[in-house]
Formats: structure tokens, sequence, C-alpha cells
């Protein structure tokens, strides 16, 4: 495993600029996981690394040596797919092993054997390896995938959304496993999302990109409590954080023009708030539910006790907790 540096790097596809001047370190057995929504340039920048794309500036430095010029086989990296693309009629070992079996590698069929079975047996998909790729089920086929890459020990994992063809079950399962595998192995992970409970539960740190910038980076908890601005809050917490306008409370900071408030910042009464609103639907998602309100024409979404007894047409009353504010142009502004 290795550092990797990404230093500087833009791209650009014609007139779309896909990276712009992004720099970003990847410490040793760190796990990054860059979300964002779609079309943002995450999977550009993996691609940057891995050498499928070449920048048009800037560099990229795997354990301090400048790789910006080598080709994707010379850089010593894996790559994950979002679609598991598997050799289908080879049998799940082979499919494995295919990775070890280069002309450059060379490495002794004993030594080949014992390393996919340590990885198999690591995904509980042992049972399989004499399987065709083609007889399993979508979970197990993404197993494989990431198998094929964990043989290598690589400097470094690239991902690109691996669990998002999966079901919600296996997602989660596999999160768990991931995370494991990761911190067992002390693999360096960059990972691609758009899903921040991903983001939320395996990364170190998570960056946040936006058109193509690198708009934060931190641990999970510093990008949710302190987002430099309204694009980063936006992409952590469910319900998603509430903008509203600032003159809709008394209070706000100068220079303040939106209030972003999370549940945590809310509190609901019956009476005696700040400021009245009404209930508009009630969302029971079972472990907890969703509680929206309109506050003068403002749609809120928040967070209630799954045994909330709030009806339709209900007013309440709402009072700010220490919630966050942005200014004209999204940009962080101190309580
Ligand atoms: N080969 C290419 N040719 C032209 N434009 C491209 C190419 N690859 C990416 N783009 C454009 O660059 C921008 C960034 O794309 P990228 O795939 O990196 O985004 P992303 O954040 O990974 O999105 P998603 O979450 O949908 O995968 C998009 O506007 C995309 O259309």
């Amino acid at each position: 495993m290795a550092e990797v540096e990404i230093r500087a790097v833009s791209k650009a596809f014609g007139e779309t600029e896909a990276v712009v001047d992004l720099s970003l370190t990847i410490g040793d057995g760190e796990f990054v996981a860059l979300l964002g929504p779609t079309g943002t340039g995450k999977t550009t920048t993996l691609r940057l690394v891995a050498g499928l794309e070449t920048p048009d500036s800037g560099s990229i430095r795997i354990s301090g040596r400048d790789v910006s010029s080598d080709a994707p086989a010379d850089r010593d990296v894996a790559f994950v797919f979002q679609q598991y693309s598997l050799y289908p009629h080879l049998t799940v070992f082979e499919n494995m092993a295919f990775a070890l079996r280069a002309p450059t590698r060379r490495l002794p069929e004993v030594e080949i054997r014992t390393k996919v079975e340590e990885v198999a047996r690591l995904l509980h998909i042992e049972s399989k390896l004499q399987s065709k790729a083609t007889q399993l089920s979508g979970g197990q086929m993404q197993r494989v995938a990431i198998g094929r890459a964990l043989v290598r020990s690589p400097s470094i994992y690239l991902m690109d959304e691996p669990l998002s063809s999966l079901d919600a079950k296996l997602r989660g399962e596999m999160r768990l496993e991931l995370k494991r595998i990761q911190s067992d192995l002390g693999a360096t992970i960059l990972y691609v999302t758009h899903d921040q409970t991903e983001a939320m539960t395996m990364a170190s740190r998570i960056g946040v990109m936006e058109a193509g910038r690198l708009m934060q980076i931190g641990t999970p908890r510093e990008i949710y409590e302190n987002p430099v601005n309204a694009h980063v809050a936006a992409r952590l917490g469910q319900p998603m954080i509430n903008l509203l306008p600032a003159n809709l409370f008394a209070g706000a900071p100068s220079g303040a023009r939106t209030i972003g408030a999370r549940t945590e910042h809310l509190a609901i009464t019956r009476n005696g708030g700040d400021v009245s609103a009404t209930v508009t639907r009630v969302e029971h998602l079972g472990d907890q539910s969703h509680l929206h309100l309109d506050l003068r024409g403002q749609p809120v979404v928040t967070l209630a006790e799954p045994e909330v007894t709030l009806d339709v047409g209900d007013e309440v009353s709402l009072r700010l907790n220490k919630p966050l504010f942005f200014d004209a142009a999204g940009k962080r502004v101190a309580a």
C-alpha cells in the first residue's frame, strides 16, 4: 500500500470541465470516499489516477513517484467498476486468478491458489470457486469483482460505486464487509459514491465534489457538522438539511441569507416556539417518522419520534437551536 497524491489536476472534455484544479492526498491505509451528485467529476478523478485519462494539467504521484505519464498497467492500481465485468465462461477461481496470471508476474501456481483461496474466504465465496461466473447471484458476482482486485495487493484500490447494483440488504452487508476487509488489510482506497450512507460508514475522510471541484475534504463528522457551504451541507443528512430564508426567524447574523436547519437544529412543540408551521404530511418509516411542515410557504422536513401523535393540518411551533447560516453565494457564515 502507498500514499497517493493528486496535485492540482484538471481535465476537460471539450467545453465540459470535468475536474478543476483538484488536489487530494490519500494517506497509506486510508479510505477516502468522493461524494457528489451525478456528473461532478468523481469517476473522471478515479480514471485520472488509474491512467485511463490523461490530465490537461497537474500530476499524480504514487509513493512519491510521478506516474502521470505511466500507462495504467505500470501504475500498480486496481480498479473495481460499478458493473462487475467478469469473464462469464471462466470459473470464479479463474476470474480471480486472472489478474495474477499476467505474463510479467510469473507467479507460481501454488502461490496463485493460496492467494485466491485466502481472498475467497475473506469474501465468503470459497464454496463458489468452481462455479461459472454466470451461476452466481448479483451479490456473489460483485464479491468476485472485488476479489479480483483484492488478490493483487496494489498501491491503491480505485472503486467506482461498486455496491450500487446490489439491493439494499446486500449493500448494507457488503458495506460492513468491505470496511472490515479494508481495516484488516490496511488497504488504501479511493471510493466513488453518491450514497451518503456508504461514505459516512466506510470512509475515514469524505471529499465532497461539485461541478468538477473538490468543495471540502474531512472526516464524516467534520463534513456533517461543519460544512463550508450549502452544497456540502445538503450532501449529508437524512432527511436533507432544510435551507430556509434567513428572515423567517429573528437572530440571523449579518450577511446570512439562508438558514440551514437539520432535525437537531429544530425544536418542535405544540406551542411556545418562535414561528408557527402547519403539518402537511407524516411519513411513518417504522423506526422513525418524517414530519413535513409548511412554514410560511416553505417546506420543512424533519425527523420525529415514531410515536408522533401529530396529524395533517395540526399547528406546531418551531424554535431554532444553533442552526447553520449561509450567505447569498451559499458560503458558510459564522453564527
Ligand atoms: N469521455 C468523456 N467525453 C466527454 N465528456 C465526458 C467524458 N467523461 C466524462 N465526461 C463529462 O465530464 C463530467 C464529469 O463526469 P464524471 O463521469 O466524472 O462524473 P461523476 O461525478 O462520476 O458522475 P456519476 O455519478 O454519474 O458517475 C460530466 O459532465 C460528463 O458528461
